[in-house]
Parts: C-alpha cells; sequence; structure tokens
C-alpha cells in the first residue's frame, strides 16, 4: 500500500478548509501504486483524491505536472484535475508533504488487458501526444540517459545481490545505449509512465488517463516504447505480438510514426525497459522492510530488456510496414 506519510483527521479538516470541497465524511489510503501517498476522500462535495507527494517528485516540477493536467483537459482528455484552493494555489502542504486535491476519475484499471484495449492505449497516447502541443511549461526527462547513470551508480555495488552477473551485464548495456540512443526524433510532452495501472476503463472503453507525475519533454516514440514494455508482454515474460500489433495500430491511426520512429523502436524500447528495472532495483534494495508498498520486480524489466537485445526490427513488435 502506497502510503509513505500518515495523515491526522485535525490536520486534514484544516486542509480541506481552504478548498471549497465540502465537509469532510470519511477517508483512507489507497492500496495501489508506489511513488506517492494517495488517500480517497468522501466529502459532502462527493469523492476526491488527496496526493502527498513523496521521494522521486521535485516540487519545483509540481507546476508542470498540475498545469498539464489543466491543459490536456481543456484539450478533451479525460484526465483529473487539481482543485484551486481559495488563494488560487494549486498545491498546498499536509503532514509536511507538498499535498493536492485531485478530482476523482471514474474506472478501473485493467489486471487482463487484451488487445482491444491496448489498441485504446495506442490511441489515447498519441492523442494525448497531439493535445500537449502547446503546452507552454518544459521538463527534461530526470530519468533518461543520465539519470539512469545516476540510479546505477546507488545501486551497482550491491546488484549482484538480487542476481548474480547484473553488474557487469547492466553496465554494458548502459554502455551500448550511450552510443546508440537516438537524437533527432520528435519530441513533445510525454506521459512516460502509460503503465496498465494508470489508465482507466469503464467497461471497454477507455474512460482517462491519470498519474502525469513523470511527464517530461522527450522523444515521442519513447512514451510508445514504454507502453510496449507496460502493456504488450504477458506474465510468463513472452511478448504478445498481438498487443503489439494493436497498440501500434492504435497509434499511428492517429498519429502515424515516421520510418526513423520505427527504426528506433527496439533501442527505445531498451532504453525503456532498463529505466524501470532501474527504478525498481533501487527501490528493491532501499525500501525498508515493513514499509506500506508492495515493491515491484526489477527482473521482470530484466527479461524484457533482454527481449528486446535480440529484437531485429520494429517488425517484431508487430509493425506491418517495418
Ligand atoms: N484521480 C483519480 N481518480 C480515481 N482514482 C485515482 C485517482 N488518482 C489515483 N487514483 C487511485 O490511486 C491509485 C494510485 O494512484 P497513482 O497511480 O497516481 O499513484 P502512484 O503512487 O503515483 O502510482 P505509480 O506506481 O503508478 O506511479 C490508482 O491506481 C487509483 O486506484
Ligand atoms: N510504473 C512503474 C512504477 C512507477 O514508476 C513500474 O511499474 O515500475
Amino acid at each position: 500500500m502506497a502510503v509513505y506519510t500518515d495523515i491526522n483527521e485535525v490536520d486534514l479538516k484544516a486542509f480541506l478548509r481552504q478548498y471549497d470541497a465540502g465537509e469532510l465524511m470519511s477517508y483512507k489510503g489507497i492500496a495501489e501504486g508506489v511513488e506517492n501517498s494517495n488517500f480517497l476522500l468522501h466529502t459532502t462535495a462527493g469523492s476526491l483524491i488527496l496526493t502527498l507527494y513523496e521521494k522521486r517528485v521535485e516540487k519545483a516540477d509540481l507546476p508542470f505536472f498540475l498545469g498539464l493536467m489543466h491543459h490536456l483537459s481543456s484539450r478533451g482528455v479525460n484526465c483529473p484535475l487539481p482543485l484551486p484552493r481559495h488563494d488560487g494555489a494549486l498545491l498546498g502542504e499536509l503532514s509536511g508533504r507538498p499535498a493536492a486535491l485531485i478530482t476523482f476519475l471514474e474506472g478501473m484499471w485493467l489486471r487482463k488487458p487484451e488487445p482491444a484495449h491496448c489498441r485504446e492505449v495506442g490511441k489515447a497516447l498519441a492523442e494525448m501526444h497531439l493535445a500537449c502541443d502547446g503546452f507552454a511549461l518544459r521538463r527534461p526527462n530526470a530519468l533518461s540517459l543520465d539519470g539512469w547513470q545516476a540510479l546505477w551508480a546507488k545501486s551497482a555495488g550491491r546488484a549482484d545481490e538480487v542476481l548474480s552477473g547484473l553488474r557487469e551485464e547492466i553496465g554494458g548495456e548502459l554502455a551500448f545505449l550511450e552510443g546508440a540512443w537516438p537524437k533527432d526524433l520528435p519530441e513533445g510532452v510525454i506521459h512516460a509512465d502509460l503503465f496498465p495501472d494508470n489508465v482507466f476503463f469503464l467497461g471497454d472503453q477507455l474512460s482517462g488517463l491519470i498519474d502525469f507525475y513523470f511527464a517530461c519533454n522527450d522523444m515521442l516514440a519513447y512514451d510508445v516504447s514504454i507502453c510496449l514494455n507496460a502493456w504488450c508482454f504477458e506474465k510468463d515474460g513472452s511478448y504478445n505480438i498481438t498487443k503489439g500489433m494493436a497498440l501500434l495500430d492504435g497509434y499511428n491511426a492517429v498519429r502515424p510514426l515516421s520510418a526513423a520512429e520505427i527504426a528506433a523502436l527496439p533501442v527505445l524500447a531498451r532504453g525503456s525497459a532498463l529505466r524501470f528495472f532501474l527504478t525498481r532495483l533501487y527501490d528493491w534494495l532501499t525500501t525498508p522492510e515493513g514499509a506500506l508498498v508492495v515493491k515491484k520486480d526489477p527482473i521482470e524489466y530484466l527479461r524484457k530488456l533482454r527481449f528486446h537485445r535480440q529484437v531485429a526490427s520494429a517488425a517484431e513488435y508487430g509493425l506491418a510496414s517495418a
């Protein structure tokens, strides 16, 4: 359960008085997510999400994330909206952490997505990429090449405790990506964490996107590669080309990938698999026993990385034209 910071009722009620959000009726911690502390509130005005921002979110980046949600919503993307306080600020403080009240989005995330859902996700990702156009703020991707090196430096010394040989394998992978990372692909604002638990469905209909706290400016095709990693592998570690084809078709129907983006997909997918491997490895090694969070398995992403390493072209992801 991702509740890193506890709140008490007295402080919460005082926090709520700064908003036009009704009277508190009940609240509970949300048993999902690994990054921030989230609470579901019921007030006389309805349901709301309270988010307390934790270790990986820089306070200085919050205007980018919260502003992006407003921008996307104004462009027709269904995503939560941060509520303004009486003084107009979108951000407050609770239990010593930066905190925001966010509108509740109806829907559920899918534990077992099917190809048709992957197509919807591809479409929604491309729509989000187009809708980000014109967003005035910029945020470089803190979890690209330099960020990976820094994360790895913190874990490398203990990596072989998790799996023998890991230190050498990941060192080699980073060296490869330093040389092979694409430089001239189309860029824009990317979600950067569009995993199944961040996409809500009502029945088979995609109802909205949440969790923009890794959003940043980077290559649009890198976001596609993140989704291939997050949506198109089965529990046994195999790549499901039918899901890949559906996701890529859905994306292409809204924003066709260029030949250069298609050619770069295998390298981008290696990079995005490494990115999630590294954050998971760091958390695996540093999250204290007994913390109220379910740690995610880094080895799942090592397996995906190894798969991408032997991919010769994007045709193997299901792109008919590659
Ligand atoms: N606006 C919202 N409307 C409804 N439910 C929400 C909303 N925001 C968050 N949730 C619920 O809280 C859970 C965790 O939220 P979120 O994914 O933002 O947390 P996180 O710690 O940033 O997670 P992650 O591990 O995906 O980075 C979601 O899976 C969802 O159940
Ligand atoms: N989606 C991420 C967690 C949030 O960074 C993962 O599955 O590792």
